[in-house]
This record gives structure tokens, sequence and C-alpha cells, in this order.
């Protein structure tokens, strides 16, 4: 199966940054322009921009056309690393549960003071910093691919004697929520390029939706073969229909596995283990913090009562109803089966052994 140009959530060149503005897909095709670190964090806060690689991304090219455009004003090195730190420190409140961008943000903080002591030229300094900045488009694009492969083949492997697989999705990992094919949904795009995919479900992901309007219009894009749930049906679709895996995104993993996803996540993980399903996580290894034991110690985000008793600004709740919002819930490692990196495909109790030996011997900072 061909799969033509993905969607682009992100759409960059030096000195310009633009986004497709998610709070109104599907009707709309809109992209707004983000030109400081200001724009990017309130394109991230209100979820135009969503999706834990996308948002880094976001941030960090936010910045590099911010300074790109402002690059006449420094006239110093000291003054150009003090500008992109606090941006880029910034930029990790706009939400608090995925670790993308802090991850980002450090990546490039490490990298400024040994680039001050190798050039002292401001204008040099600044090329480098952007050319620096601009490869995690790239890397985005290469771990969506790895992520891709790997779990497609870690599937199969699963599921020895079946060519066609059916499979169940959460929320929105795809396009969307990254610079390219995406994370679950860019194993289940590779499963639809292998000829190996049936069937995906996915849920439509109440209250924000990422499902019914993000997840639905890539699919439908794509002409992947799908059928949209609600989330209510999930117990339902397992008892009576056959799924080889589960495979979700993941917006935080800490060092046991535990993993910080939609809201939503952690009762399909419970409704996999009960139904023997193989129940995965695809991410990056920018989405794992080693600094986080367990999952116990994610913070996860609230979001505003308005994003569940209002669609498209019409009320879908009485006035006044109180609610509970939390936009993440925390999958215990033991209910995951593996998690697909672009490194490989690892069981939770191995990942951060696996992973502390990859940054011992990938001497890139953009691991
Ligand atoms: C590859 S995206 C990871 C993750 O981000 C989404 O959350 P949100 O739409 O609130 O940014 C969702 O949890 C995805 O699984």
């Amino acid at each position: 199966m061909e799969i033509d140009q993905p969607l682009k959530a992100i759409q960059y060149q030096r000195g310009s940054l633009l986004i497709l503005d998610q709070l109104k897909l599907p009707d709309e095709t809109v992209y707004i322009s983000i030109n400081t670190g200001a724009d990017a964090w309130k394109a991230i806060h209100t979820m135009s921009i969503r999706g834990a690689p996308a948002i880094a991304v976001c941030g960090v090219l936010s910045v590099a056309v911010e300074l790109y455009h402002s690059r006449s004003k420094f006239d110093s090195i000291s003054s150009i690393l003090q500008f992109v730190t606090d941006q880029l420190n910034y930029l990790i409140t706009a939400r608090p549960t995925a670790v993308n961008m802090t991850d980002a943000a450090k990546t490039i903080i490490d990298y400024l003071i040994p680039l001050n002591n190798k050039q002292q030229n401001v204008t040099l300094y600044i090329n480098e910093l952007l050319d620096f900045m601009e490869q995690f488009l790239q890397r985005d694009l290469d771990n969506n691919q790895s992520i891709g492969k790997y779990g497609a083949e870690a599937i199969r492997q699963n599921v020895k004697d079946k060519k066609k697989l059916t499979v169940l999705t959460h929320c929105n990992t795809g396009s969307l929520a990254t610079v390219g094919f995406g994370t679950a949904l860019g194993v289940i795009r590779q499963l639809a390029v292998d000829n190996n995919l049936q069937l995906t479900y996915f849920t439509e992901t109440r209250p924000y939706n990422q499902g019914s309007r993000l997840t639905a219009y890539e699919l439908v894009h794509d002409r992947i073969p799908h059928t949209m749930i609600c989330d209510s049906m999930a117990g339902l679709l397992m008892r009576t229909q056959t799924l080889h895996a589960v495979i979700v995104g993941a917006d935080r993993v800490t060092a046991n596995g535990d993993t910080a996803n939609k809201i939503g996540t952690y009762q399909l993980a419970i409704l996999a283990k009960y139904h023997e399903i193989p129940f995965y996580v695809a991410a990056p290894t920018t989405s794992i913090d080693l600094t986080k034991r367990t999952g116990n110690e994610i913070i996860i985000e609230q979001r505003p009562s308005s994003e569940m008793t209002t669609i498209k600004g019409i009320n879908i709740a009485a006035e006044g109803v109180q609610v509970w919002n939390p936009a993440f819930d925390i999958t215990p490692n033991q209910l995951i089966t593996g998690i697909i990196t672009e490194h490989g495909v690892f069981k939770p109790e191995e990942l951060e052994e696996k992973l502390i030996s990859l940054q011992r011997t990938i001497k890139s900072p953009l691991l």
C-alpha cells in the first residue's frame, strides 16, 4: 500500500515557522505563524499544536525563529546563552506532563556551553546554534521511521501465523502529533505499507477528541482501513472481536516503564491484560525520563472544564456542572508488553539498562 506525503503539523524554513491549527481540524485547514517563544507557548498551552514530539519541535523552532529575526540585537555570546536558556525554560511550562520539551531544552542548553568554548564570533555562533536546533526536525522524522519499522516487526512476530492484523489505538499519535509518520500511528502506517493491516480501530478520545478530529482525519487522508469507536466501546470490542494488539503513544515513560499517556489509556491496558491482547507503547527516547523512577512522580495536567462541557462552543452539559478533567493517566509497567522506540522494542523491566547503554555508545547529543 502506498501512502502519500503525510499531513504536516509543522512547516519550517529558517526564519519562518507555521503550525497547523489543530483546534480548527477537521473542518478547516489553517496554518498559523509562530514568530516567538511566546507565540509557541500560547499555541502549545491552548493545544493548537499538541502531541509530545510536535510540542518539542515547535518549541525549539520557535526559539530558532525568534533568535534568527533578533540576531542583530545580540552583541555577546553570553546574551545569546541567556536568551535561549530563558525561552526554552519558559516553553517547558506550557504543558507539564509530556517530557519532550524538557528533554529538548536540556539537549540544547547542554550544547550551548561547549559551543561557547568553540565559537566566539557572535554571528557564527548563532548560525551554528540554528543548525543544531533545526536538526530536531530531521531527528523526529528519522525516529518515526524507525519506530514504525521496529513496531510493525514486533507485532508481526507476536502473531506469526497471521498476514493481516487488526489493532486498536487511542488518541492521536500520527503526523499531527509529530513531524513525520507518527509513533503509534506510525507503526500502524508501517503495517499498512507492509500490507499486514486488516483494520485499525481507534477511539474518539474524549474530551478533546483527538481520535475523532485528528486520527480520523489522518486515516481517511491516507485511505487506511479503520473503524472509529467511542471510548466506552473498547471493552465490548475486545470481548467480541479479534484484536492482535493495542498500540498507544506516550507523553512520559519513567525508568521502570510506567507510562503517562492520554486519559483512557490505563483502562485500555487493563482491558487488554484481561483479554490477553499485547499492549504496546510507541515513543521516541525523547519521551523517556530516567530522572523519574515511577509513574507516581509524573504531574498529570488538569485541563479546563469547558473542554468537557462544550464542543466547538456548544454546551453539552448543564451550566454549572462540576467536572474532573485530567488530560492523562498512568499505565503501570506490568500492563505493558513492550516499549517501541527508535532503537528497538524493550520490555519495561529492561528499559533503563538498555537506554543507559545506548547513551554510552551513541555519542550524539541528539541521541
Ligand atoms: C506522539 S504524541 C504522544 C501523546 O500526546 C497526546 O497528548 P495531547 O494530545 O494532549 O498532546 C497523547 O497523549 C499522545 O499519545
